[in-house]
């Protein structure tokens, strides 16, 4: 049971490549954090410093209120698992779970105890005696999970451990992070770099790139109202359409004008973009594919070259282009694309506006 407070942490390699940057962050004792984020964001340096096989450039590691800075590993009561973290071979489950431990000189009937704990959390008695190469997927991940879990940290480490695990071992392991979070205590730090997995876990959600947070809420807040447009781009499968429209006012309306066609502004988002003087400027926008369909009477409000259809997530999309942006619109199922060109319906209310400079959020959707 471990709280856990990073300050003004920064990391930078030899060569000055600097991998985290100015990063606080507070994980509550007994919390399940998500960081999630793209290749080489930074995620492993950060897990590695928290568990102390990473030195830390500057800043300081709180650990249950003690600085843990400059921390032995073994000191920090932290465990990590790695995507690519395999049991001791040529030893059966139960010696797995006890190696590390009876290294130790911890009593044996202390030792007995965990085992059993362990066992009975993970379900996995009718394997002790199994050796690696025997088991399933699934139990190598129990097993892996078991282990790091017999020294009772108060911090588990999870490095992107299932990313290549089949979907539906994914799911089930999920599920045991989520059980040993809640049966145990442990405070867990889940990090990957699909945010399909965030979604699915559904607790408090970091994002981060280039070695800093770019927002942090519940997954579904992130989806829903991302605050930048790297978190936009990032967060939603599929990909949300980004684009770059001119604000202008025509006989009183505000319309974002694009490429090949325009979208009428309402209401509120109209007066905002007003208001902060948006008006003959370029924004960028972003639309969520479910949003752009294609319009029955064809006299929709853009219009595009059609690429093809495909399928992700068990739904039909239509890929186009107008210019050189690649766009999706959601289609009907089995739908196929008729023609060269289509026109897609787009409601102003759909659509996300962001500034051209600092690329953060000016009008959400609600
Ligand atoms: N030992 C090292 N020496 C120099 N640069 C490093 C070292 N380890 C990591 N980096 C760099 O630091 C940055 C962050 O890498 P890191 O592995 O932490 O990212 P990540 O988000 O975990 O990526 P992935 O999801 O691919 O594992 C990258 O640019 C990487 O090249």
């Amino acid at each position: 049971m471990s709280g856990l407070v990073l300050r003004n942490i920064n990391k930078t390699f030899p060569g000055d490549q600097q991998a985290i940057r100015d990063f606080n962050l507070e994980v509550k004792d007994r919390e399940f954090l998500i960081l999630v984020g793209p290749t080489a964001c930074g995620k492993s340096t950060l897990l590695r410093m928290i568990g102390g096989l990473e030195e830390i450039t500057s800043g300081s590691l709180i650990i249950d209120g003690t600085d843990m800075t400059d921390a032995d590993p073994k000191e920090r009561n932290v465990a990590m698992l790695f995507k690519n973290s395999v049991l001791y071979p040529g030893m059966s489950v139960e010696d797995n779970l006890t190696f590390s431990l009876r290294m130790t000189k911890m009593p044996a009937a202390e030792i007995a105890k965990r085992v059993d704990e362990t066992v009975g959390i993970l379900k996995i008695d009718g394997i002790l005696e199994k050796m690696p190469e025997e088991l399933s997927a699934a139990d190598t991940y129990r097993v892996l999970l078991g282990r790091a879990l017999m020294r009772r940290p108060g911090i588990l480490l999870l490095d992107r451990t299932i990313a290549e695990a089949d979907p539906d071992v994914q799911e089930l392991m999920r599920k045991e992070f989520a059980n040993i979070n809640r049966e145990l205590g442990i405070t867990v730090i889940y990090a990957t770099d699909n945010q399909k997995t965030a979604m699915a876990l559904g607790t408090r959600t970091i994002v981060m790139n280039e070695g800093e947070i770019c927002q942090e809420d519940s997954a579904q807040n992130i989806y829903d109202h991302p605050e930048s447009l790297f978190v936009a781009g990032f967060f939603g499968t599929p990909r949300m359409d980004l684009s770059i429209a001119k604000v202008l006012e025509e006989n009183g309306n505000i319309i974002l004008k694009f490429a090949s066609g325009k979208i009428r502004l309402s209401g509120e988002k109209a007066e905002l973009l007003k208001k902060l003087g948006y008006v003959g400027k370029e924004v960028f926008t972003g639309v969520r594919p479910e949003k752009i369909v294609p319009a029955e009477d064809g006299k929709g409000e853009i219009t595009g070259d059609i690429l093809g259809s495909e399928e992700i997530e068990d739904a039909t999309y239509i890929r186009f282009h107008v210019g050189e942006n690649e766009f999706l619109a959601k289609a009907s199922d089995g739908e196929k694309p008729s023609g060269k060109k289509m026109s897609f319906a787009v409601s102003g209310d759909d659509v996300y506006l962001f500034d051209k400079e600092t690329e953060k959020i000016i009008v959400t959707v609600q």
